[in-house]
């Protein structure tokens, strides 16, 4: 069966970050493809990834850029699948430039923004599966077995020692 996740990223330096998505995605049992797209970089392919995206059976898009992140809103921008943003931590500004790139598209496009860097990534792991999960029973057992082991292992991590 083809992947209905994508996990895209402008930039093959992204993939230490947006690996975190893909991770996820593995330990959830939800197959994805990941691969480099630029908007910058390599615009045609970006308009005839997104144009395809749907029919090739994709069912959501997480997209990973850092500095001036144009990728997510321009795949949304060619695309009516769901967009997830993840906004790589940059050298330069740490990926406040990332976030605000991706956060605040206009009225009418919308991309749903994750937190900057890893943590961001891991969660658009778990929202793309989350998504897929509304219509997946098996998928909605393996998110709750894994929120539950989560939390056994917060409550089972109650050690609150002072230096000596
Ligand atoms: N923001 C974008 C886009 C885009 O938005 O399409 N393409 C590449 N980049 C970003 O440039 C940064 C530096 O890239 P290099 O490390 O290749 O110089 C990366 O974080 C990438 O996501």
């Amino acid at each position: 069966m083809m992947p209905k996740v994508a996990i895209v990223m402008g930039s093959q330096s992204d993939w230490p970050t947006m690996q975190q998505a893909a991770l996820m995605l593995k330990e959830l049992g939800v197959d994805f493809t990941a691969r480099v797209v630029s908007a910058h970089r390599t615009p045609d392919l970006l308009c005839e990834f997104a144009h395809g995206a749907a029919q090739q059976g994709f069912e959501v898009i997480i997209a990973g850029a850092g500095g001036a992140a144009h990728l997510p809103g321009m795949i949304a921008a060619h695309t009516h699948l769901p967009v997830l943003g993840v906004p790589v931590k940059s050298k330069a500004l740490s990926g406040v430039d990332s976030l605000y790139s991706i956060v605040q598209m206009p009225k009418g496009v919308a991309v749903g923004t994750l937190a900057i860097g890893e943590a961001g990534a891991a969660n658009a792991g778990l929202l793309a599966a989350q998504i897929l999960a509304i219509s997946d029973k098996a998928l909605t057992d393996r998110i709750k077995a894994f929120r539950q082991a989560q939390t056994n292992m917060v409550l089972a991590n109650q050690t609150l020692e002072l230096p000596e």
